[in-house]
C-alpha cells in the first residue's frame, strides 16, 4: 500500500515525501488514548512517525516519554493552537466530542489539508468522512483515500465490536435485517462512570457487611438492605440512577421518536462502514442497499467490555456450520465459540475477553421463527476494537505501514 503521505490526491502531505511524518496526537493521556499509546507502543508503530504530544490543558509541560520514542517537541503542544496544527499532515484525536466541533472547522478554514483520525463521533456521519474498521471496509477506505477522503473517524463502540466478529456475514450479503441487544459497560460513559460502578458496589456491600458476615442472616433482609442503600445511598452523578445491582436501558441522548442516540448508531454506522446505503464520503460507490439492523441498548454493571445478542434474518437457509465458518472468518479477531454451555460460559463474557482484541461471537443457532433466522452473541473490549484499535491501524494505512 502506497503511503498516502506521498499521495499526488493529498498536494499538502507530499511536502513531506519520504520522510517520517509528523502526527499530532491529542487526547492521549485521557481512557482512550492511554490504551491508543499502549497498543502503538507494544507494536512499535511509533518506528514510523515522529508524534508531536499536545494537550488541551497543560501547554509548555513536560511531553510524555515513553521508551524508545522520541517526540519532535520535548514540550507539550497547544492543542488549541491552530498555527501548530496546520504545520502536521496527520492529526490523530481522541479528545472528545467538544474538541473536535472546536477545533476542526477552524482548522479546514485555515486552508488545513492533512488528515484527521478522531475517535469521537462529531464527524462520523458527515458526508465528507469515512468511519475506519479496516478489517471490515480496507477497501471502503482505499476508495476514499484515493479519492481525496481527509476524515477518518472511528466507530461506535458497539458497532465497531458488532462487525468485528459478525462482520462476515455481512461482507457476504448474507444479512437481509438484523436487531442488537446490547448489554453495555459503564467505560462507555469515561472513567468517571466506572468509578462511580466501583463506588456503588463498595457502597452496597458497606450496607449490608454485619448480615452477610453472618451465615444465619436471612437472604431477604439482605435484600431489603440493599434496596434501601440503592434507593438512598448511592452515589449516581454521573449514570444520573443507580447501575450496580441493576441496569439503565437507555444510552446517550433522546432523540425524540423514542429511539436513543445509540440505537440509532447501530443502523446508521453499520451501513456507512460496509459502504451502503447513503451518506457516502466521495469516491465511495455503494455497495448495495442499506440493510435495516436496529438495536436496543442497555447499560449494565459491566467494566470495559460490551456485549450484545443478535437476531439476524439471512437472505437464505444456509446449513449452520457454514454460518458458523463465514462468521469464523470474518476477521482475523472472530472466535467462534461452540454453542454449549461449559464453552459459553468461559469463553464468551465480559471478563474473559477484556483486555484481548479476540472478538468471541457464541450461542450461534437457528431460531423457532424459521430456518433463516439465527441468533448471535458477542462480547468485545470496548476501549480496544472499540475505540482505540480502528485508530492506530488507520494511521498505520495512512503512512503506509498496514
Ligand atoms: N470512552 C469511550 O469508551 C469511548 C470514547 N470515545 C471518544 O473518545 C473521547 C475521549 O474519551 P475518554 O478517553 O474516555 O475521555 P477522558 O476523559 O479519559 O480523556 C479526555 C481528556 O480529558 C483530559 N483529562 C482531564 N483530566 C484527566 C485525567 N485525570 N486523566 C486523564 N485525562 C484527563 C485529557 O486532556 P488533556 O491532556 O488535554 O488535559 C484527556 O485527553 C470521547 O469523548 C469520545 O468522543 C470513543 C469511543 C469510545
Ligand atoms: N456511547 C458509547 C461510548 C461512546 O463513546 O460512543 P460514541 O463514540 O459513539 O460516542 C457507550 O456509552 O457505551
Amino acid at each position: 500500500m502506497t503511503s498516502v503521505v506521498s499521495s499526488s490526491a493529498s498536494p499538502a502531505l507530499s511536502a513531506v515525501t519520504g520522510e517520517t511524518p509528523s502526527v499530532g496526537l491529542i487526547g492521549w493521556r485521557g481512557m482512550v488514548g492511554s490504551v491508543l499509546i499502549r497498543r502503538m507502543l507494544d507494536e512499535g508503530d511509533f518506528a514510523h512517525i515522529n508524534p508531536v504530544f499536545f494537550s488541551t490543558s497543560n501547554a509548555g509541560g513536560q511531553a510524555p516519554s515513553f521508551d524508545g520514542v522520541t517526540p519532535e517537541e520535548t514540550t507539550l503542544q497547544d492543542a488549541f493552537d491552530l498555527e501548530t496544527l496546520v504545520k502536521l499532515p496527520i492529526i490523530v484525536t481522541a479528545q472528545g466530542g467538544d474538541y473536535t466541533s472546536e477545533v476542526y472547522p477552524k482548522l479546514r478554514e485555515a486552508g488545513w489539508n492533512g488528515l484527521w483520525i478522531d475517535a469521537a463521533s462529531t464527524l462520523r456521519m458527515a458526508e465528507t468522512s469515512i468511519i475506519a474498521l479496516d478489517p471490515i471496509n480496507r477497501d471502503v477506505i482505499d476508495a476514499g483515500l484515493k479519492a481525496g477522503v481527509k476524515e477518518f473517524i472511528g466507530g461506535n463502540c458497539t458497532v465497531s465490536n458488532m462487525l468485528m466478529g459478525l462482520g462476515g456475514l455481512f461482507k457476504e450479503d448474507l444479512v437481509e435485517w438484523g436487531t442488537a441487544m446490547t448489554y453495555q459497560a459503564a467505560s462507555g460513559g469515561g472513567a468517571k462512570h466506572m468509578r462511580e460502578l466501583l463506588t456503588q458496589f463498595g457502597t452496597l456491600h458497606s450496607a449490608v457487611a454485619d448480615q452477610m458476615a453472618d451465615p444465619a442472616s436471612a437472604i431477604l433482609d439482605i435484600d431489603r438492605g440493599v434496596l434501601a442503600a440503592q434507593k438512598n445511598d448511592l452515589d449516581a452523578a454521573q449514570f444520573g440512577v443507580p447501575l450496580a445491582g441493576s441496569l439503565i436501558p437507555w444510552i446517550d441522548a433522546d432523540l425524540g421518536n423514542g429511539v436513543a442516540k445509540e440505537e440509532w448508531k447501530a443502523g446508521v454506522e453499520t451501513n456507512k462502514i460496509l459502504g451502503r446505503g447513503e451518506n457516502l464520503a466521495p469516491g465511495v460507490s455503494a455497495r448495495g442497499a442499506a440493510v435495516p439492523f436496529d438495536s436496543l441498548c442497555v447499560r449494565v454493571g459491566a467494566l470495559r467490555s460490551h456485549s450484545q445478542a443478535l437476531t439476524l434474518k439471512l437472505r437464505e437457509d444456509l446449513p449452520l456450520a457454514q454460518i458458523e465458518e463465514v462468521i469464523a472468518s470474518g476477521t482475523e479477531w472472530a472466535k467462534l465459540v461452540p454453542n454449549e454451555k461449559d464453552a459459553t460460559m468461559e469463553q464468551l463474557t465480559p471478563v474473559a475477553v477484556t483486555g484481548t482484541l479476540d472478538i468471541p461471537v457464541g450461542r450461534v443457532r437457528k431460531l423457532e421463527m424459521g430456518p433463516e433466522y439465527i441468533s448471535a452473541f458477542t462480547v468485545g473490549d470496548q476501549l480496544l476494537w472499540g475505540a482505540a484499535e480502528p485508530l492506530r491501524r488507520m494511521l498505520l494505512i495512512a503512512v503506509g505501514k498496514l
